[in-house]
């Protein structure tokens, strides 16, 4: 089997000959798109490619600038042409859990702005069923203990991000992040709904309905799409 970063080069790499010239291109977040923000920058310099970046995070932004690329608020665009993310968990219905890396807020809203979105993963992200890895849920600080009660008493296993000083991981948007340790989510729409329905969740970590494309490494580098389920 590839070796997992590997894996993630190789799909990085492969999405950043997908940027096309006078593009505006959502960045995503996390170690997978940092070798597409990579090999896309590199393209920028060596072919002088006219692109726009969008970013989702402070992490992603400070990356795409120190490479020289041009960042712009979305505000300032009509519409995201294409947006190149990561994902924690992809099933064969092109849904995913995303926020591993706190960026879920930003990334849904770039996603939801995006004509086409794309997500890179390393074979081990793909899954029948959403689940083996934490559902992150982004909420104010305000009244934090009672959420955790709410979803625990709802039998969803809370857990608040810390960060390394143990402190409570605080987000780009100055909220906290909740992740639930969800062994499988049968019914993704239920939860989603659910969670959004709840005061005090500012956004959750099931993008449903959002991606169009899933580029997959390994030794088969391949692409999922709705039609290949
Ligand atoms: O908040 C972080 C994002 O949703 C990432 O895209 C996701 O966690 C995947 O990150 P990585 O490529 O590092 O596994």
């Amino acid at each position: 089997m590839m070796e997992v970063n590997a894996q993630k080069q190789q799909v990085g790499e492969y999405a950043a000959s997908l940027v096309h010239a006078d593009m505006v291109v959502g960045l995503g977040t996390g170690s997978t798109v940092k070798y597409f923000v990579e090999a896309l920058a590199r393209r920028v310099q060596l072919e002088r490619l006219p692109i726009r970046g969008v970013t989702t995070s402070k992490c992603t932004a400070e990356l795409a600038q120190r490479l020289g690329m041009t960042i712009v608020d979305i505000d300032e665009v009509d519409q995201i042409d294409l947006t190149i993310d990561g994902a924690d968990r992809v099933n064969r219905h092109l849904e995913g859990i995303k926020g591993g890396g706190a960026a879920l807020l930003f990334e849904k809203i770039v996603a939801r702005n995006s004509k086409r979105n794309i997500w890179i993963v390393d074979e081990s992200k793909v899954c029948d069923v959403l689940g083996g890895f934490p559902l992150p849920v982004e909420v104010v600080q305000y009244g934090v203990e009672h959420l955790m009660q709410l979803f625990t008493g709802a039998q969803l296993q809370p857990v608040l991000r810390r960060a390394s000083d143990q402190q409570p991981l605080v987000t780009d948007n100055g909220n906290y992040i909740i992740d639930l340790h969800v062994a499988q989510i049968n019914q993704p729409a239920v939860l989603a709904d659910w969670l959004a329905n709840q005061v005090g969740v500012v956004e959750h970590g099931l993008f449903l309905d959002i991606c169009d494309e899933v580029i997959v490494g390994g030794e088969t580098m391949h692409i999922l799409t709705a039609q290949s389920v």
